[in-house]
């Protein structure tokens, strides 16, 4: 060889192997896939001897390829065939189907100074949920329109790092406008949410059932439910008369929202839940009532509707479930919400109601604000704004609190991915089964943590939420979502390859 041929050959090489790169790579999606995951293969299996799946905990193996869970093998029946592929092995730790929460406020666009895709998405990541649908108030302006819908689907691109379907509004402009109802919805809202007591968003105004009555006929056509904030605002106002009701006391705040709301509102709503039943003029529709505080008689009416075969739901949220008003500090604000968190019996009934299958879910009712509208300086309960702060946090909440009741794996299941993904009609989610999303999360049961400032916290504001100085246990080791490792031990994958989900 000369010596033109020895310097000019390496070049060539070198050229060959970038063309090879570059054009005849089989899977182009290998470099998006570097950045949407932690993990760089796309066909994998994740072994673990505590797989919860829907036919039980099983010791074995989830084979992953691309986005989906292409089979699951006991460990009993291996037989070495997991020589094929990359293997991830968990040990003892738990892997779970993601959760799905569908119940958030993200606050994008608009008020992405109180939360925003990016940084709620993240923080789900790292709390192991794997799907949130959003709510339709709280951004601005509420996505209550095809139009307003579209503008936060546009906000979400390229910003969510878990995947996020959207609730429209049903609000009394809309209410009666069937053509701006079915717009909303053939653009792929998920189903439809109202309040029957003020928002506290001006441009969310409150629904009567005459207005929920109609959205329920439409909903039927398509199949989708509606979601209820049920309140309805009784005498109780005159409390605030009283000189002695300190506005910092949560006692206070307490008396202004009894149970007595929740079940005008939920009886109100059995007036036209009727309608879903089987035979009735909005058959295939469906009513979930959201965050239910109240254990006692509005829990009574949800479980009667259901015996007369109304198609009706609800959820609890972790804060009912973790805290009671006794304990609520003088002017600590974090925990104000609505409806309130009330007294320690009230919880306990709570817990009995959900072991029992008289709750059917759990949603975390995140809604954070700006830290200063929450006012922390004058502490005052009946100014600050209403919401709690918790996304990251909500399976520790949950199994910390219920493991003294004797919550088990496949039940954490149930409540956080298997009925959510039912009522947000999600059939590829919410179980590790074959063919399903590969939306998985492992954690550790066991190990304990303090939420404290040493602690990586996503979301926007951590010092707005009421977990934050507790001791929790049940900490997320990793996060895939659709096959992708979008979390694993305080990092994040790189790029936001989260998908919208559009009801079709
Ligand atoms: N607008 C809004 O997010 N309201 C929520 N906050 C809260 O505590 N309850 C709600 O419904
Ligand atoms: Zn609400
Ligand atoms: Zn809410």
């Amino acid at each position: 060889m000369d010596d033109l041929q020895l310097r000019v050959l390496p070049l060539l090489a070198l050229l060959a192997s970038l063309l090879y790169f570059f054009y005849f790579q089989d899977s182009p999606t290998l470099f998006e896939r570097s950045d949407c995951s932690l993990f760089s293969y796309n066909h994998y299996w994740i072994i673990s001897k505590r797989i919860v799946t829907p036919r039980g905990v099983i010791s074995g193996a989830v084979e992953v390829k691309e986005e989906k869970i292409v089979s699951i093998v006991k460990e009993e029946d291996w037989h070495g065939n997991l020589k094929r592929g990359q293997i991830i092995d968990y040990g003892e730790a738990v892997v779970m189907p993601g959760l799905i929460d569908v119940h958030a406020h993200l606050d994008d666009p608009g008020r992405t100074e109180w939360e925003g895709f990016p940084s709620g998405t993240r923080a789900a990541a790292a709390g192991g949920i794997t799907t949130l649908i959003d709510m339709p108030l709280n951004n601005f302006p509420s996505t209550v329109s095809a139009e307003t819908l579209k503008l936060k689907i546009d906000a979400a691109e390229k910003n969510i790092y878990v995947d996020v379907g959207f609730w429209g509004g049903l609000v009394p402009e809309n209410a009666f406008d069937a053509n701006s109802l079915e717009a909303l919805l053939s653009a792929g809202a998920l189903g439809l949410k109202s309040f029957m007591c003020p928002s506290g968003i001006n441009d969310f105004p409150m629904t009567n059932s005459s207005h929920i009555k109609e959205g329920l006929s439409i909903l039927a056509k398509y199949r989708r439910p509606l979601l209820v904030h049920a309140e309805i605002p009784q005498d109780s106002e005159s409390y605030l008369e009283d000189g002695e009701n300190d506005p910092r006391s949560y006692s206070t705040y307490l008396k202004t929202r009894p149970p007595s709301w929740e079940e005008a509102a939920i009886r109100e709503l059995l007036t036209v839940s009727k309608d879903t039943r089987i035979g009735g003029p909005a058959e295939g529709a469906h009513l979930h009532v959201v965050h239910l505080s109240d254990a006692g008689s509005s829990l009574q009416l949800l479980k009667q509707a259901k015996s007369n075969g109304d198609s009706v739901t609800v959820e609890t949220c972790p804060h009912y479930l973790a805290f009671s008003a006794e304990e609520i500090k003088d002017g600590d604000t974090r925990f104000k919400c609505a409806p309130p968190i009330r007294d320690a019996a009230n919880k306990e009934r709570l817990w009995t109601a959900l072991l029992e299958g008289d709750i059917d879910m759990l949603s975390s009712d995140h809604s954070p604000s700006a830290p200063d509208l929450k006012l922390f300086d004058e502490g005052n309960f009946l100014k600050a704004w209403g919401g709690i702060s918790s996304l990251q946090f909500v399976l520790p909440v949950t199994w910390s609190h219920g493991r003294q009741y004797g919550v088990t794996l496949e039940q954490l299941a149930l409540w956080w991915s298997e009925r959510p993904a039912k009522l947000a009609g999600q059939d590829l989610k919410g179980g590790i089964a074959v063919g399903n999303h590969a939306d998985i999360t492992v954690w550790e049961p066991n190990v304990e943590f303090e939420l404290n400032n040493d602690l990586p916290v996503y979301l926007k504001h951590p010092s707005i939420s009421a977990y934050m100085g507790s001791k929790l246990s049940g900490k997320v080791l990793a996060t895939f979502v659709r096959g992708n490792l979008v979390y694993k031990e305080g990092k994040h994958a790189p790029a936001a390859c989260g998908a919208p989900i559009l009801a079709t």
